[in-house]
Protein backbone atom coordinates (compact mmCIF):
# COMPACT_ATOMS: atom_id res chain seq x y z
CA UNK A 1 0.00 0.00 0.00
CA UNK A 2 1.72 3.39 -0.80
CA UNK A 3 1.36 6.17 1.49
CA UNK A 4 -0.87 8.99 1.13
CA UNK A 5 -0.89 12.29 2.60
CA UNK A 6 -4.67 11.56 3.16
CA UNK A 7 -6.92 11.75 6.42
CA UNK A 8 -8.61 8.93 5.67
CA UNK A 9 -7.87 5.76 7.42
CA UNK A 10 -8.71 2.93 5.05
CA UNK A 11 -8.63 0.71 8.05
CA UNK A 12 -11.91 2.53 9.72
CA UNK A 13 -14.41 1.66 6.92
CA UNK A 14 -15.04 -2.31 5.60
CA UNK A 15 -15.25 -0.66 1.83
CA UNK A 16 -14.99 -3.97 0.20
CA UNK A 17 -15.16 -3.31 -3.46
CA UNK A 18 -14.80 -6.10 -6.42
CA UNK A 19 -12.73 -4.35 -9.21
CA UNK A 20 -13.11 -7.57 -11.10
CA UNK A 21 -16.31 -9.28 -10.70
CA UNK A 22 -18.84 -8.20 -13.50
CA UNK A 23 -21.22 -10.44 -12.23
CA UNK A 24 -21.06 -8.52 -9.10
CA UNK A 25 -21.23 -5.43 -10.55
CA UNK A 26 -24.27 -2.65 -8.89
CA UNK A 27 -26.56 -1.31 -12.13
CA UNK A 28 -25.50 1.49 -11.34
CA UNK A 29 -21.63 0.29 -12.58
CA UNK A 30 -22.69 -1.30 -15.35
CA UNK A 31 -24.89 1.50 -16.61
CA UNK A 32 -21.48 3.59 -16.58
CA UNK A 33 -19.63 0.69 -18.27
CA UNK A 34 -22.09 1.26 -20.91
CA UNK A 35 -22.00 4.84 -21.09
CA UNK A 36 -18.55 4.67 -21.75
CA UNK A 37 -17.73 1.93 -24.27
CA UNK A 38 -15.98 3.08 -27.67
CA UNK A 39 -18.82 2.63 -30.29
CA UNK A 40 -16.23 2.22 -33.36
CA UNK A 41 -13.08 0.59 -33.79
CA UNK A 42 -11.48 3.82 -34.22
CA UNK A 43 -12.44 5.07 -31.29
CA UNK A 44 -11.63 1.92 -29.35
CA UNK A 45 -8.08 2.23 -27.58
CA UNK A 46 -5.26 0.13 -27.66
CA UNK A 47 -5.03 -3.69 -28.77
CA UNK A 48 -3.66 -1.97 -32.40
CA UNK A 49 -2.70 -6.02 -34.02
CA UNK A 50 -6.67 -6.97 -33.11
CA UNK A 51 -8.04 -3.69 -34.51
CA UNK A 52 -6.11 -3.88 -37.54
CA UNK A 53 -7.18 -7.26 -37.71
CA UNK A 54 -10.43 -6.74 -37.35
CA UNK A 55 -10.44 -3.65 -39.64
CA UNK A 56 -8.95 -5.78 -42.56
CA UNK A 57 -12.05 -8.71 -41.96
CA UNK A 58 -15.00 -6.04 -41.97
CA UNK A 59 -13.82 -4.45 -44.88
CA UNK A 60 -13.20 -7.07 -46.60
CA UNK A 61 -16.95 -8.23 -45.89
CA UNK A 62 -18.30 -5.24 -46.40
CA UNK A 63 -16.45 -4.76 -50.38
CA UNK A 64 -17.61 -8.09 -51.01
CA UNK A 65 -21.50 -7.56 -49.27
CA UNK A 66 -20.94 -10.68 -47.08
CA UNK A 67 -21.38 -11.41 -43.55
CA UNK A 68 -18.23 -11.59 -42.23
CA UNK A 69 -16.43 -14.54 -40.96
CA UNK A 70 -17.16 -15.53 -37.13
CA UNK A 71 -15.18 -14.19 -34.47
CA UNK A 72 -13.83 -15.61 -31.65
CA UNK A 73 -12.70 -13.25 -28.77
CA UNK A 74 -10.41 -14.27 -25.97
CA UNK A 75 -9.23 -13.03 -23.22
CA UNK A 76 -9.17 -11.65 -19.48
CA UNK A 77 -12.34 -10.18 -18.11
CA UNK A 78 -12.67 -6.29 -18.82
CA UNK A 79 -10.22 -6.08 -21.52
CA UNK A 80 -13.34 -5.15 -24.64
CA UNK A 81 -14.60 -8.26 -25.67
CA UNK A 82 -18.36 -6.97 -25.17
CA UNK A 83 -17.19 -3.97 -26.64
CA UNK A 84 -15.48 -5.06 -29.99
CA UNK A 85 -18.84 -7.14 -30.10
CA UNK A 86 -20.92 -4.44 -30.21
CA UNK A 87 -18.16 -2.31 -32.60
CA UNK A 88 -18.21 -5.55 -35.20
CA UNK A 89 -22.33 -4.89 -35.71
CA UNK A 90 -22.29 -1.08 -35.21
CA UNK A 91 -19.32 -0.73 -38.14
CA UNK A 92 -21.60 -3.21 -40.80
CA UNK A 93 -25.00 -1.61 -39.52
CA UNK A 94 -25.55 -4.85 -38.73
CA UNK A 95 -28.28 -5.72 -36.13
CA UNK A 96 -27.13 -7.85 -32.77
CA UNK A 97 -28.52 -10.29 -30.54
CA UNK A 98 -26.82 -11.00 -27.55
CA UNK A 99 -26.20 -14.53 -25.67
CA UNK A 100 -24.13 -16.33 -23.19
CA UNK A 101 -23.33 -19.84 -22.65
CA UNK A 102 -25.04 -20.07 -19.60
CA UNK A 103 -28.01 -18.94 -20.65
CA UNK A 104 -27.96 -21.79 -23.70
CA UNK A 105 -28.35 -25.00 -21.59
CA UNK A 106 -30.20 -26.98 -24.19
CA UNK A 107 -30.13 -27.43 -28.01
CA UNK A 108 -33.31 -26.00 -28.21
CA UNK A 109 -32.36 -23.03 -26.53
CA UNK A 110 -29.80 -22.35 -29.18
CA UNK A 111 -32.50 -23.42 -32.58
CA UNK A 112 -34.68 -20.69 -31.09
CA UNK A 113 -31.93 -18.12 -31.09
CA UNK A 114 -30.62 -19.72 -34.69
CA UNK A 115 -33.77 -19.43 -36.56
CA UNK A 116 -35.17 -15.78 -35.42
CA UNK A 117 -31.69 -14.68 -36.74
CA UNK A 118 -32.33 -12.00 -39.70
CA UNK A 119 -30.01 -11.97 -42.69
CA UNK A 120 -26.26 -10.51 -41.33
CA UNK A 121 -27.23 -10.47 -37.54
CA UNK A 122 -24.33 -10.38 -35.90
CA UNK A 123 -25.24 -13.34 -32.87
CA UNK A 124 -22.83 -12.78 -30.14
CA UNK A 125 -22.47 -15.44 -27.36
CA UNK A 126 -20.80 -14.42 -24.08
CA UNK A 127 -18.68 -17.42 -21.74
CA UNK A 128 -19.17 -19.79 -24.80
CA UNK A 129 -16.84 -22.15 -23.09
CA UNK A 130 -19.95 -22.72 -20.90
CA UNK A 131 -22.64 -23.43 -23.72
CA UNK A 132 -24.66 -26.87 -23.23
CA UNK A 133 -22.39 -29.70 -25.35
CA UNK A 134 -25.53 -30.55 -27.15
CA UNK A 135 -25.94 -26.49 -28.58
CA UNK A 136 -22.36 -27.12 -29.48
CA UNK A 137 -22.60 -29.37 -31.57
CA UNK A 138 -25.98 -27.67 -33.16
CA UNK A 139 -23.47 -25.01 -33.73
CA UNK A 140 -20.60 -26.59 -35.61
CA UNK A 141 -23.62 -27.02 -38.43
CA UNK A 142 -25.08 -23.38 -38.07
CA UNK A 143 -21.33 -22.05 -38.45
CA UNK A 144 -20.41 -23.89 -41.30
CA UNK A 145 -24.00 -24.33 -43.79
CA UNK A 146 -26.19 -21.97 -42.20
CA UNK A 147 -27.80 -24.94 -41.19
CA UNK A 148 -29.52 -26.74 -38.31
CA UNK A 149 -31.17 -29.99 -37.86
CA UNK A 150 -34.27 -30.03 -35.39
CA UNK A 151 -34.97 -33.31 -33.97
CA UNK A 152 -39.40 -34.02 -34.34
CA UNK A 153 -41.05 -36.68 -32.46
CA UNK A 154 -39.58 -38.98 -30.14
CA UNK A 155 -38.04 -42.07 -29.77
CA UNK A 156 -37.78 -44.96 -32.74
CA UNK A 157 -40.28 -42.65 -35.00
CA UNK A 158 -37.91 -39.39 -34.49
CA UNK A 159 -37.03 -37.89 -37.61
CA UNK A 160 -34.48 -34.59 -38.19
CA UNK A 161 -35.92 -32.09 -40.36
CA UNK A 162 -33.28 -29.40 -41.88
CA UNK A 163 -33.64 -25.69 -41.42
CA UNK A 164 -31.95 -23.37 -43.18
CA UNK A 165 -30.76 -20.08 -41.13
CA UNK A 166 -30.21 -16.66 -42.22
CA UNK A 167 -26.66 -16.16 -42.82
CA UNK A 168 -25.09 -14.59 -39.75
CA UNK A 169 -22.03 -13.91 -37.76
CA UNK A 170 -21.20 -15.86 -34.68
CA UNK A 171 -18.89 -13.38 -32.40
CA UNK A 172 -17.75 -15.73 -29.33
CA UNK A 173 -16.49 -14.28 -26.10
CA UNK A 174 -13.98 -16.22 -23.46
CA UNK A 175 -11.71 -15.80 -21.13
CA UNK A 176 -11.49 -19.58 -21.13
CA UNK A 177 -10.48 -20.31 -24.72
CA UNK A 178 -8.36 -23.27 -23.72
CA UNK A 179 -11.71 -24.66 -22.92
CA UNK A 180 -12.96 -24.84 -25.75
CA UNK A 181 -13.42 -27.79 -28.06
CA UNK A 182 -10.91 -27.86 -31.09
CA UNK A 183 -14.05 -28.74 -33.13
CA UNK A 184 -16.05 -25.27 -32.80
CA UNK A 185 -12.09 -23.42 -32.36
CA UNK A 186 -11.74 -24.10 -35.65
CA UNK A 187 -15.36 -23.15 -36.93
CA UNK A 188 -13.99 -19.58 -36.68
CA UNK A 189 -12.30 -17.76 -39.09
CA UNK A 190 -10.85 -15.16 -36.98
CA UNK A 191 -9.22 -15.56 -32.98
CA UNK A 192 -8.56 -12.17 -31.47
CA UNK A 193 -6.66 -12.65 -28.06
CA UNK A 194 -6.62 -9.43 -26.15
CA UNK A 195 -3.69 -8.24 -24.17
CA UNK A 196 -3.20 -6.67 -20.93
CA UNK A 197 -2.94 -2.74 -22.05
CA UNK A 198 0.01 -0.80 -21.56
CA UNK A 199 0.30 2.53 -19.09
CA UNK A 200 0.20 4.69 -21.85
CA UNK A 201 -3.48 3.02 -23.59
CA UNK A 202 -5.04 3.02 -20.02
CA UNK A 203 -4.10 6.94 -19.55
CA UNK A 204 -5.70 7.46 -22.95
CA UNK A 205 -8.81 5.50 -21.78
CA UNK A 206 -8.66 7.04 -18.49
CA UNK A 207 -8.65 10.41 -20.53
CA UNK A 208 -11.23 9.32 -22.51
CA UNK A 209 -13.61 8.09 -19.78
CA UNK A 210 -12.75 11.09 -17.72
CA UNK A 211 -14.20 14.07 -20.70
CA UNK A 212 -17.10 12.12 -20.57
CA UNK A 213 -17.53 12.42 -16.99
CA UNK A 214 -16.69 15.86 -17.20
CA UNK A 215 -13.91 15.15 -14.34
CA UNK A 216 -10.90 17.73 -14.31
CA UNK A 217 -8.36 15.46 -14.39
CA UNK A 218 -4.35 16.67 -14.67
CA UNK A 219 -2.09 14.05 -15.91
CA UNK A 220 -0.20 13.02 -13.15
CA UNK A 221 -3.45 11.77 -11.55
CA UNK A 222 -4.30 9.67 -14.71
CA UNK A 223 -1.29 8.11 -14.87
CA UNK A 224 -0.98 7.48 -11.21
CA UNK A 225 -4.49 5.88 -11.53
CA UNK A 226 -3.08 4.02 -14.83
CA UNK A 227 -0.03 2.46 -13.04
CA UNK A 228 -2.79 0.63 -10.55
CA UNK A 229 -5.35 -0.87 -12.64
CA UNK A 230 -4.13 -4.18 -13.86
CA UNK A 231 -3.93 -3.60 -17.43
CA UNK A 232 -7.65 -3.54 -17.44
CA UNK A 233 -9.93 -0.64 -19.09
CA UNK A 234 -13.15 -1.86 -16.65
CA UNK A 235 -10.80 -1.66 -13.57
CA UNK A 236 -9.23 1.96 -15.11
CA UNK A 237 -12.97 2.85 -15.55
CA UNK A 238 -14.41 1.84 -12.15
CA UNK A 239 -10.91 3.23 -10.17
CA UNK A 240 -12.04 6.51 -12.09
CA UNK A 241 -15.19 6.92 -10.83
CA UNK A 242 -14.25 6.77 -7.14
CA UNK A 243 -11.63 9.22 -7.57
CA UNK A 244 -14.27 11.57 -9.33
CA UNK A 245 -16.76 10.51 -6.32
CA UNK A 246 -13.24 11.34 -3.67
CA UNK A 247 -13.04 14.88 -5.76
CA UNK A 248 -16.70 15.71 -5.25
CA UNK A 249 -16.75 14.92 -1.75
CA UNK A 250 -13.58 16.87 -1.04
CA UNK A 251 -13.40 19.98 -3.62
CA UNK A 252 -9.66 20.58 -3.97
CA UNK A 253 -9.50 24.95 -3.94
CA UNK A 254 -9.60 26.13 -7.61
CA UNK A 255 -11.84 25.99 -9.85
CA UNK A 256 -12.81 22.47 -11.21
CA UNK A 257 -15.83 21.20 -14.23
CA UNK A 258 -18.93 19.90 -13.51
CA UNK A 259 -17.56 17.04 -12.56
CA UNK A 260 -14.87 18.04 -10.26
CA UNK A 261 -11.40 18.08 -10.33
CA UNK A 262 -8.48 15.22 -9.60
CA UNK A 263 -5.29 15.65 -8.76
CA UNK A 264 -2.51 13.01 -7.56
CA UNK A 265 -3.15 13.67 -4.13
CA UNK A 266 -7.15 12.94 -4.42
CA UNK A 267 -6.21 9.88 -6.86
CA UNK A 268 -3.46 8.70 -4.06
CA UNK A 269 -6.29 9.03 -1.21
CA UNK A 270 -9.48 7.77 -2.95
CA UNK A 271 -6.98 4.08 -3.96
CA UNK A 272 -5.95 3.99 -0.16
CA UNK A 273 -9.65 4.25 0.38
CA UNK A 274 -10.18 1.48 -1.66
CA UNK A 275 -7.27 -0.95 -0.56
CA UNK A 276 -5.66 -0.72 -4.47
CA UNK A 277 -2.06 -1.20 -3.82
CA UNK A 278 0.55 0.61 -5.67
CA UNK A 279 1.31 -2.31 -8.19
CA UNK A 280 -2.80 -2.20 -8.48
CA UNK A 281 -3.54 -5.60 -6.00
CA UNK A 282 -7.05 -5.44 -4.79
CA UNK A 283 -7.86 -7.48 -1.74
CA UNK A 284 -8.36 -10.89 -3.55
CA UNK A 285 -4.57 -10.60 -5.16
CA UNK A 286 -2.96 -10.03 -1.97
CA UNK A 287 -4.89 -12.72 0.13
CA UNK A 288 -3.90 -15.45 -2.86
CA UNK A 289 -0.21 -13.54 -2.40
CA UNK A 290 -0.21 -14.15 1.19
CA UNK A 291 -1.32 -17.57 1.01
CA UNK A 292 1.23 -18.44 -1.34
CA UNK A 293 4.40 -16.82 0.46
CA UNK A 294 3.23 -17.30 4.51
CA UNK A 295 1.60 -20.84 4.56
CA UNK A 296 3.62 -22.73 1.62
CA UNK A 297 6.40 -20.61 2.03
CA UNK A 298 6.61 -19.15 -1.71
CA UNK A 299 4.99 -22.72 -2.48
CA UNK A 300 4.51 -24.52 -5.26
CA UNK A 301 1.26 -24.62 -4.74
CA UNK A 302 -1.65 -26.12 -6.54
CA UNK A 303 -4.43 -24.12 -8.03
CA UNK A 304 -7.15 -25.72 -6.05
CA UNK A 305 -5.63 -25.43 -3.07
CA UNK A 306 -4.80 -21.78 -3.56
CA UNK A 307 -8.70 -21.63 -4.53
CA UNK A 308 -9.93 -23.51 -1.53
CA UNK A 309 -7.48 -21.22 1.17
CA UNK A 310 -8.91 -18.00 -0.33
CA UNK A 311 -12.49 -19.30 -0.23
CA UNK A 312 -12.81 -18.68 -3.95
CA UNK A 313 -13.76 -20.70 -7.32
CA UNK A 314 -10.80 -21.97 -9.05
CA UNK A 315 -11.82 -20.73 -11.89
CA UNK A 316 -12.33 -16.88 -10.20
CA UNK A 317 -8.59 -17.60 -9.95
CA UNK A 318 -7.28 -18.85 -13.16
CA UNK A 319 -8.80 -16.51 -15.15
CA UNK A 320 -8.93 -13.16 -12.81
CA UNK A 321 -6.17 -13.46 -9.80
CA UNK A 322 -3.69 -15.45 -11.80
CA UNK A 323 -2.87 -13.45 -15.21
CA UNK A 324 -2.08 -10.64 -14.02
CA UNK A 325 0.25 -11.88 -11.10
CA UNK A 326 2.15 -13.66 -13.74
CA UNK A 327 2.22 -10.79 -16.10
CA UNK A 328 3.53 -8.44 -13.41
CA UNK A 329 6.02 -11.11 -12.56
CA UNK A 330 4.92 -12.13 -8.96
CA UNK A 331 4.06 -15.63 -9.73
CA UNK A 332 4.97 -17.92 -11.83
CA UNK A 333 3.30 -21.26 -13.15
CA UNK A 334 5.54 -24.54 -12.56
CA UNK A 335 4.21 -28.17 -13.40
CA UNK A 336 3.97 -28.35 -9.40
CA UNK A 337 2.12 -25.12 -8.81
CA UNK A 338 2.38 -21.73 -8.37
CA UNK A 339 5.60 -20.50 -7.25
CA UNK A 340 6.71 -16.70 -5.74
CA UNK A 341 8.91 -14.72 -7.59
CA UNK A 342 12.25 -12.57 -5.50
CA UNK A 343 9.65 -9.88 -6.73
CA UNK A 344 6.97 -11.19 -4.91
CA UNK A 345 8.47 -11.31 -1.20
CA UNK A 346 9.94 -7.86 -1.93
CA UNK A 347 6.76 -5.97 -2.80
CA UNK A 348 5.36 -7.61 0.50
CA UNK A 349 8.06 -6.70 2.35
CA UNK A 350 8.92 -10.50 3.70
CA UNK A 351 12.63 -10.75 1.92
CA UNK A 352 14.14 -11.53 4.89
CA UNK A 353 11.41 -15.01 5.06
CA UNK A 354 12.35 -15.81 1.62
CA UNK A 355 14.07 -19.53 1.01
CA UNK A 356 17.35 -18.95 0.74
CA UNK A 357 17.28 -15.73 3.02
CA UNK A 358 18.46 -17.19 5.57
CA UNK A 359 21.69 -18.45 3.78
CA UNK A 360 22.45 -14.86 3.21
CA UNK A 361 21.99 -14.95 -0.26
CA UNK A 362 21.09 -11.48 -1.75
CA UNK A 363 17.03 -11.92 -2.70
CA UNK A 364 17.77 -11.21 -6.83
CA UNK A 365 20.21 -14.39 -6.59
CA UNK A 366 17.30 -16.43 -4.95
N1 LIG B 1 -10.00 -0.47 -25.85
C1 LIG B 1 -10.84 0.17 -25.05
N2 LIG B 1 -10.93 1.51 -25.11
C2 LIG B 1 -11.75 2.17 -24.26
N3 LIG B 1 -12.53 1.58 -23.33
C3 LIG B 1 -12.47 0.25 -23.25
C4 LIG B 1 -11.64 -0.52 -24.09
N4 LIG B 1 -11.80 -1.82 -23.79
C5 LIG B 1 -12.68 -1.87 -22.79
N5 LIG B 1 -13.10 -0.63 -22.46
C6 LIG B 1 -14.03 -0.30 -21.39
O1 LIG B 1 -13.92 -1.31 -20.40
C7 LIG B 1 -15.20 -1.77 -20.01
C8 LIG B 1 -15.20 -3.28 -20.05
O2 LIG B 1 -15.09 -3.74 -21.37
P1 LIG B 1 -15.90 -5.02 -21.86
O3 LIG B 1 -17.21 -5.12 -21.16
O4 LIG B 1 -15.94 -4.98 -23.34
O5 LIG B 1 -14.93 -6.18 -21.37
P2 LIG B 1 -15.07 -7.76 -21.58
O6 LIG B 1 -13.79 -8.20 -22.19
O7 LIG B 1 -16.33 -8.07 -22.32
O8 LIG B 1 -15.15 -8.33 -20.10
P3 LIG B 1 -15.86 -9.69 -19.56
O9 LIG B 1 -14.94 -10.82 -19.90
O10 LIG B 1 -15.92 -9.48 -18.08
O11 LIG B 1 -17.19 -9.78 -20.18
C9 LIG B 1 -16.20 -1.13 -20.95
O12 LIG B 1 -17.02 -0.26 -20.23
C10 LIG B 1 -15.42 -0.32 -21.93
O13 LIG B 1 -15.89 1.00 -21.91
MG1 LIG C 1 -18.08 -8.99 -21.63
Amino acid sequence: MSNSNSDIESGDLDVDLDLTDPVLASEAELAFEGALRPKSLEEFVGQTRVRGQLQLLLTAAMLQQRTPDHILLAGPPGLGKTTLAMIVAHEGGRPLRMSSGPAIQHAGDLAAILSSLVPGEVLFIDEIHRMARSAEEMLYLAMEDFRIDIMVGKGAGATSVPLDLAPFTLVGATTRAGLLPNPLRDRFGFTAHLEFYDEAELEQVLARAASLLGLDADREALSEIAGRCRGTPRIANRLLRRVRDYALVHPASGSGRRGGRADLTAVRAALELYDVDALGLDRLDRAVMQIVLTRFGGGPVGLNTLAVSVGEEAETIEAVVEPFLVRIGLITRTPRGRVATPAAWRHFGLADRAPGAAAGLPIDDL
